[in-house]
């Protein structure tokens, strides 16, 4: 049987299925693997199920070659912590879990759109601070999300799905930017450049994969296109987003409010983000849900099952 190790607790449904496959070692351990860890790990498993943290960059590659492991098989569609390409070169393949993700992560991306635009965490922080002096007609007004207009950039799987649920459930319009053209089956209008987007949404979304291509694409041009009246979610990838751009453009009222799933340095959250009440802020939930993170593992598991049985990994990224 091959040996494989998990690299973080996961549900039981999906160590009962990769039990039913394979040898497994559980590393009983939240934290993300060190490099030593994941050198030792690459040299005495056939496969690895790393996630989110688990930094396989170059350098841990190096002696790779002749190592053991010949899969990492992601638990997450995000792969930016793993250098697919010096993978590659040692001849591991490297897969992820898309699709199991999209919904979860596109409800989150409108719990954030509610939290900011209606200022919903700072109502609460109000009533559970005994604060609330009752209703009245001028109270805490934020931004009626219905008929206002989305900018969405990435128009992928989530771009999509949040997309839908603006346009279909609260009557939006929806302008986008893609790296790529996309058939859409709703009604949507892509732009030349993030910045029109930008200038042109009350609401902007970021929905691209992180990355070296991707860092800082949100940048202080963009914030500085964006309305006065405008809010910004990111559901992405921290670094994605300038995050000292994000917080000048809070600061100096360039934009009205933020909401956020994601940091540059996860799970430090800057100081001057917290003291804002129009920026909600979230432990990166995307994927918090017990089906999501069940059919994630399973699809991870998959994805090792058909490696080793000689067939093409349903998902490889490499
Ligand atoms: N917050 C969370 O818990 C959470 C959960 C799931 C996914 N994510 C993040 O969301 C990302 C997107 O997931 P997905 O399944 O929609 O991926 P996807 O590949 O389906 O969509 C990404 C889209 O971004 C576009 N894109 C890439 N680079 C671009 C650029 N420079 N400019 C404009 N568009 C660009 C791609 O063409 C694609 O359409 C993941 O890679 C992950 O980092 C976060
Ligand atoms: O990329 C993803 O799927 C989420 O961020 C969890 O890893």
């Amino acid at each position: 049987m091959k040996r494989i190790l998990v690299t973080r607790p996961m549900p039981d449904r999906v160590l009962e299925e990769a039990r039913r496959h394979f040898d497994v070692e559980i590393r009983d351990d939240n934290t993300p693997l060190k490099p030593g860890q994941m050198r030792g790990a690459l040299a005495l498993y056939d496969g690895i199920l790393p996630t989110l943290g688990d930094m396989f960059q170059a350098d841990v590659f190096t002696e790779a070659e002749n190592s053991r492991c010949r899969i990492l098989a992601n638990f997450g569609v995000g792969y930016n912590h793993i250098d697919v390409a010096a993978a590659r070169a040692m001849g591991i393949a490297v897969s992820n879990t898309p699709g199991a993700v999209t919904d979860a992560t596109a409800d989150i991306a409108m719990t954030l759109m509610l939290m900011t635009a209606r200022r919903a965490g700072e109502g609460e922080r109000l009533v559970r601070a005994g604060k609330w002096p009752g209703w009245n007609p001028t109270q805490m007004l934020g931004l009626h999300v219905s008929g206002k207009t989305v900018g969405i950039i990435g128009m992928g799987r989530i771009g999509q799905a949040i997309a839908k649920r603006c346009h279909f459930g609260f009557g939006m319009s929806v302008v986008y930017h893609n790296r790529s053209a996309k058939p859409l089956d709703f009604d949507a209008r892509q732009l030349g450049s993030i910045e029109e987007v930008a200038a042109t949404a009350d609401i902007l979304v970021v929905a691209v994969p992180g990355g070296a291509e991707t860092r800082h694409l949100i940048n202080a041009e963009v914030f500085a296109a964006m309305r006065p009246t405008a809010h910004f979610i990111n559901i992405a990838r921290g670094d994605v987003v300038d995050e000292a751009a994000l917080i000048a453009a809070l600061q100096e009222g360039g934009i009205a409010g933020a909401g956020l799933d994601v940091y540059e340095r996860e799970p430090i959250v800057p100081d001057a983000l917290k003291a804002m009440e129009n920026v909600a802020l979230l432990p990166h939930l995307g994927t918090a849900a017990l089906e999501v993170r069940e059919a994630m593992g399973l699809m991870a598991v998959e994805n090792l099952r058909a490696f080793f049985a000689g067939e093409t990994p349903p998902n490889l990224v490499n």
